[in-house]
């Protein structure tokens, strides 16, 4: 463990100085592809103008005799286009593979000033973010960066879990963790075979209301993945850093995963992953709060005055915790709606309504 007085020094000669805070630009979609894949890379362009993050995929959905040309393509498209605000992220291959010592130094030399984000999968625990953290150092130094690269910690071992706060605080390079479902069911032996989302056989029932065991009990489904999501949530808020949930697979049910998305919004998650074109609209309508919320959230912090007391609003008490809680709706919104007009001018009509 580093002594606190060190812990935002350069871990490198020459490696650039560390973030004091984590910049928070609209991250509502990580969307994944595979920079070897053709196809999936001359949409590039096209998806840049609709996504918050495209991440350059090079670890799992990559098969092993592609590493290197998703690898390379992820070089080529990063020189070759120009993303405007979006941000650029890529998954590495696992510390453990024989990809990502390559990966790490191939992308940091030809495309570290392109890149704003490096996700880590498997992360086991502090002592893995503290290796990429100086291998990074010295080779931002090498590159001659001005900018440090984030790190990004996809939670998908029980290991993981069981040390998700050191992992949080392990560097001012820490970025944010997602939710890996898939590999921590397996690493956990939870006996799904689903890539996130819910389970028919994980649920709770009403009392018995007869003789009949089975007559009349009505039963609820319950989140696989809540505990999860609300440990991870604290870790990275304790930590100033940002919570996102990570995949979901049905690709074809949009309803769910849009119900999925949301559980994760409400319990503070600031984004989840598109892993196809259909998804990124699910998550951007999720993770922008409604109009109808924020209208709300601006007539409680309206009404507050200094944010101190307590008023009645439509018979529900407002207090300073209240006005905190809308605070963070509002700065949400306005953050969102400064580079979305369309979004902007949907707040601000439901903000007429209310008041009217
Ligand atoms: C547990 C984890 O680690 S999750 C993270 C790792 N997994 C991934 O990254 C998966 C990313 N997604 C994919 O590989 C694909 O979406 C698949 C395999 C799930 C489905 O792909 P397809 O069978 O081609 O889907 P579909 O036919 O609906 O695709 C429609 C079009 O969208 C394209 N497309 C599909 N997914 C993506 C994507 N993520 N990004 C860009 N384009 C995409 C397809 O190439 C196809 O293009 P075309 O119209 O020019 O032919
Ligand atoms: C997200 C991921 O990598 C997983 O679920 O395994
Ligand atoms: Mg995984």
């Amino acid at each position: 463990m580093r002594s606190p007085k060190d812990f935002f020094a350069p871990l490198a000669v020459g490696a650039p100085e560390p973030l004091r805070q984590i910049p928070v630009p609209p991250s509502r979609m990580i969307h994944f592809f595979d920079p070897g894949n053709e196809k999936m890379a001359a949409k590039v362009p096209d998806l840049a103008k609709k996504v918050d993050v495209l991440l350059g995929n090079l670890e799992d959905a990559v098969r092993a005799d592609r590493k290197v040309a998703a690898r390379n393509g992820l070089v080529s498209i990063a020189k070759a286009t120009d993303l405007g605000k979006t941000q650029l992220w890529t998954r590495v291959n696992s510390l453990d593979s024989p990809w990502v010592l390559d990966d790490l130094i191939t992308l940091v030399t030809e495309i570290g000033d392109k890149l704003d984000v490096i996700m880590v999968p498997k992360v086991e625990g502090a002592q893995d973010i503290h290796y990429v953290d100086r291998l990074l150092a010295q080779l931002e130094a090498r590159a001659g960066l001005t900018k440090p690269l984030l790190v990004h910690a996809i939670l998908e071992t029980a290991s993981g879990v069981a040390n998700v706060e050191e992992i949080a605080g392990a560097s001012p390079r820490m970025q944010g963790i997602s939710l890996g479902p898939a590999d921590l069911a397996a690493s956990r032996r939870m006996k799904t075979t689903r890539v996130g989302g819910g389970h028919p056989g994980y649920l709770v029932r009403t009392d018995p209301v007869g003789e009949d065991l089975n007559e009349g009990r009505t039963t609820y489904q319950q989140d696989l993945w809540h505990y999860t999501v609300a440990r991870m949530v604290d870790a990275c808020a304790a930590n100033g850093i940002l919570p996102y949930y990570g995949p979901f697979g049905d690709i074809r049910d949009v309803v769910a995963c849009e119900d999925q998305f949301r559980n994760a919004f409400l319990l503070g998650c600031v984004g989840a992953w598109s892993l196809h074109p259909v998804q990124i609209d699910i998550a951007k309508k999720v993770f922008s709060p409604s109009p109808e919320d924020v209208a709300w959230a601006r007539r409680v912090i309206a009404a507050m005055g200094d944010g101190t007391g307590a008023v009645m609003i439509d018979g529900k008490m407002q207090d300073d915790a209240s006005v905190k809680q809308c605070r963070v709706v509002a700065e949400l919104a306005d953050a969102l709606a400064a580079d979305d007009p369309e979004l902007a001018a949907a707040y601000d009509a439901a903000g007429k309504e209310t008041s009217a």
